[in-house]
């Protein structure tokens, strides 16, 4: 019974326990995701892939993704950029040497679904059909009008 509510209590805490007990250790430095967010350069480029640190400065010359990529995926949580593109299993290996630690989870920010600005939205709605909307009331009037206008200069003469 004692083993089945501590099995529930360790699930429960998984990942964010685990971790800052790891840290408290001293088995890998916690950093926060302010701290991390605060080497965002070509020079100086840290990475958070499943709630790891990664300093991949050495690397930015030599990531066959090139350095843009790395640099875009700093400053957030870049699992799921790193997890799309598919790396091999030599890739994942060469990530041990630029792990630094790990990153207190609780501090990282959550995520969002893109929502596009509501101006977008509105212009997108609004674009094509309001065009075709005033055509379709002007384009009988000025056949109207050019009718007429023929019509009394024809009459005229
Ligand atoms: C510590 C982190 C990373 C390491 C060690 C790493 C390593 C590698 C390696 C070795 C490759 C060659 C292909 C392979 O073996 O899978 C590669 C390709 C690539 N990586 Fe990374 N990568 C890291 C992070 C990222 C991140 C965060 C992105 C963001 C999207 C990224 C994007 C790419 C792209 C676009 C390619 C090229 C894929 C292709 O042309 O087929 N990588 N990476």
């Amino acid at each position: 019974m004692h083993s089945v509510v501590l099995y529930t209590v360790l699930n429960l805490f998984e990942g964010i326990c685990v971790q800052r007990i790891a840290c408290e250790l001293k088995m890998a430095k916690l950093y926060t995701f302010e701290e991390v967010s605060k080497h965002r350069s070509i020079k100086d480029c840290w990475l958070v892939i499943e709630g790891k640190v990664y300093d991949v400065s050495p690397f930015m010359d030599d990531h066959p993704g090139g350095d843009e990529v790395l640099l875009s995926s700093s400053g957030k949580d870049a699992t799921a950029d790193f997890e799309d593109i598919g790396h091999s299993d030599s890739a994942k290996e060469m990530m041990d040497k630029y792990l630094i630690g790990t990153v207190d989870m609780l501090t990282v920010p959550k995520k969002r679904a893109f929502v596009p600005p509501q101006e977008v939205v509105s212009k997108a709605n609004k674009g094509p059909d309001f065009t075709i909307r005033i055509l379709q009331f002007f384009v009988p009037l000025l056949i109207l009008g050019l009718t007429f206008v023929v019509r009394s200069y024809t009459k005229e003469k």
